[in-house]
């Protein structure tokens, strides 16, 4: 028996489809929503990220404001473009690619919530604790829609999170546990005492911890759902958490690359449409 393949890839194309109907909603009202992006460096995964971001922009017909910065930008010049980009009217929601090695607090506070593209703004987070609607964050929005969209059972079920990261662990747990998700949640992270005790008692494990193959076979339940989130980089290549075996005994896989990352796309592609329904007065499709 070999795992379902959560397949990223295709719900983002979905996805796509699904706003492509929305945007032309806000086509009839002159309204083109527009992503910003603010990159510091040149790191080839981060470059890549925001290429992949825009590309997809440019395919459903959201218009790209990009800002590409030098590496050795101060924290003052990065705080400089996203002052304009939350003046700019053109700009219906950005984000600033983490990480930039400036302070990132600092940097998520500024941005304007209601043009928060992450869902990280300090607010946000906050609305997220509280159960109001806000921006979620899109790499654990997208896991979790990637479950629903294969029918995988939350309502009920233990599910274990391993890691603690503000982009995806955290907030996870908070979507997980809100009563429309309904799930258990148990946040494993690097000073768990017994992971592997943790992981095998799960209906679902989401692994966002960036240790190459610390998910084991032994260490899933047959026909448990098993996400991988972690972005190591081996020999220039994506290492995920999960150890390959491990779709031998899951009952549904999402891979690294071609699940969560395709997916933290589609959410933020999403959330940039739900924000200029929102500006635009156009009721929002709920989440
Ligand atoms: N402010 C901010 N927002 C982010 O959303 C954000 C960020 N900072 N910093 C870095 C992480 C990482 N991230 C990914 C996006 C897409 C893929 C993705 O589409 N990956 C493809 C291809 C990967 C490949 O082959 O290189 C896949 O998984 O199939 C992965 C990772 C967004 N991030």
């Amino acid at each position: 028996m070999s795992a379902t393949i959560l397949d990223g890839k295709a719900v983002l194309a979905t996805i796509k489809d699904e706003l492509r109907a929305r945007l032309a909603v806000l086509a009839e009202q002159g309204v083109v929503p527009g992503l910003g992006t603010v990159l510091v460096g040149e790191d080839p995964a981060s470059s890549w990220y925001v290429g992949a971001k825009h590309r997809d922009c440019a395919e459903i017909g959201i218009a790209s404001l990009r800002h590409d910065l030098p590496a050795d930008s101060s924290l003052e010049e990065v705080l400089a473009v996203v002052d304009r980009l939350n003046a700019d009217p053109a700009c219906t929601a950005f984000l600033v690619q983490q990480p930039t090695g400036l302070d990132e607090f600092a940097i998520l506070s500024r941005v304007d919530p209601a043009k928060d593209v992450d869902g990280l703004h300090p607010v946000n987070l906050g609305c997220l604790v509280m159960n109001e609607p806000a921006p979620l964050p899109c790499t654990p929005v997208g896991v979790v829609e990637l479950l629903r969209r294969y029918d995988v059972p939350l309502a009920g079920a233990e599910v274990v999170i391993v890691g603690r990261g503000l982009t995806v662990g955290r907030p996870l747990g908070l979507i997980l546990t809100r009563r429309s998700e309904n799930a258990t949640v148990t946040l494993c992270h690097t000073g768990t005492r017994d992971l592997a005790a943790h992981t095998r008692g799960a209906d679902v494990v989401v692994s966002a911890a960036g240790v190459p193959d610390l998910i084991t076979p032994d260490m899933v339940r047959p026909g448990a759902a098993v996400v991988d989130v972690g972005v190591a980089r081996r020999d220039g290549r994506i290492a995920g958490d999960v150890h390959p075996d491990v779709a031998e005994v899951a009952g549904w896989l999402s891979p690294n690359p071609g699940g969560a990352g395709p997916m933290t796309r589609a959410m933020l592609l999403s959330n940039v449409v739900a924000a200029a329904e929102r500006a635009a007065g156009v009721p929002v499709a709920p989440a």
